[in-house]
């Protein structure tokens, strides 16, 4: 049951991928542009930081980062974060007093609900509501309720049947003698099944919260996988991490902020011997941020719905490095996701 795990597709997923990433990008620059003017704005004031961009417009860090990272994949600004200026294209049609100004363009949008998500989401650094749904629920908390959890589980497996492949694969000159792996917050616990599916020495524990875990026991079941693959039921944050020879933080560190990512790579160094691996899978951010787009594009669907952001490698390695790691270099896998790695030392 499980060997269709080892089977890659033989097509490319990432343009079907990126129509759903893409979903809130246009309603990011819409309420960048028409509620915070944020480009008359800039050609006023260029070279301003980030940091003080945020600080003049009201708005909070994480979302000016993801709010700027967009501009500057787009080609409309450049030097974020440390001087950010206008590019021509972003003169030419974004501020207002130009005779090309495009802002006309953007206002059938101007006031949808996911608008109002960001304009919330930027002054308050809050999650939106999902999907800007009345019920008061942020993504976190949705996660707590069984139906919803079943519905964005399989979607998260999904995705995982199309990655897990390429993620199997380049570990595979990583691995050594190691042969635990721990999967935080696994959802389907997905990457455990295929990564045991293509590593044969290796054995698996998933750790996820209720009621996901109900749902990953049967998903691992599915496959066959129960001998190789156990779940154990725990808080990430607030309960101990078992001991292993691999930690795996697969789109979990995108959820939320520094704070809680800090706190969640602290506890990898706490489970992990001397020699161990962690292993930290996501879209990333270059460094430079600079794109690449369709990463830059999720980077705004996730701030809306989480308390997080699509990371670079470079702010995973300095905070890796406080905590006792040697960082490894980013690789990409498949339809702009990666992994970047760290040895306990
Ligand atoms: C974006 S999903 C990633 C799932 C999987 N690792 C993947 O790559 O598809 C994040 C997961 O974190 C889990 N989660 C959130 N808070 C948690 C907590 N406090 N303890 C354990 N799991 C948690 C959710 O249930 C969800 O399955």
């Amino acid at each position: 049951m499980s060997s269709f795990l080892n089977q890659f597709p033989t097509t490319d997923p990432g343009g079907i991928l990126e129509l759903r990433d893409r979903q809130f990008a246009a309603e990011l620059m819409a309420t960048a542009l028409l509620h915070f003017d944020l480009f008359t704005w800039l050609e006023a004031n260029p070279g301003a930081s980030t940091s003080e961009i945020s600080e003049k417009l009201g708005i909070k860090e994480r979302p000016a980062d993801v709010m700027l990272t967009l501009c500057q994949a787009y080609g409309l600004v450049a030097g974020h974060p440390e001087a950010v200026r206008l590019t021509a294209m972003g003169r030419e049609h974004l501020v207002k007093e130009s005779p090309w100004f495009l802002g006309p363009y953007f206002v059938p949008v101007r006031d949808t609900p996911v608008v109002r998500g960001f304009l919330d989401v930027l002054k308050t650094g809050k999650p939106g509501n999902w999907q800007a749904k009345s019920d008061g629920k942020d993504w976190h908390q949705s996660m707590l309720d069984p139906e919803f959890a079943r519905e964005f589980t399989a979607l998260m497996n999904s995705r995982g049947l199309v990655f897990g492949q390429g993620l199997a694969r380049g570990l595979a000159p990583l691995l050594g003698e190691r042969r635990t792996l721990l999967d935080v917050a696994g959802g389907s616990g997905i990457y455990s099944s295929t990564l045991v599916a293509y590593h044969p020495q290796l054995q698996a524990t998933v750790l996820e919260q209720a009621p996901v875990d109900a749902i990953t026991r049967a998903e691992i079941a599915r496959h066959g996988l129960e001998g190789r693959v156990e779940v154990v039921t725990a808080d990430m944050f607030a309960d101990a991490w078992p001991e292993v020879d691999i930690i795996l933080l697969s789109n979990v560190l995108h959820d939320w902020d520094f704070p809680e990512v800090r706190r969640l790579l602290e506890k990898a160094a706490e489970a992990l011997p001397s020699g161990g691996l962690l292993v930290i899978h996501d879209a990333f951010i270059r460094d430079d941020k600079s794109g690449p787009v369709a990463v830059a594009e999720y980077s705004a669907l996730l701030m809306n719905i989480t308390q997080g952001k699509c990371y670079s490698p470079a702010e995973f390695g300095g905070l890796l490095e406080d905590l006792g790691f040697a960082v490894g270099a980013y690789q990409d896998t498949v339809a702009n996701r990666g992994f970047m790695t760290g040895v306990k030392l």
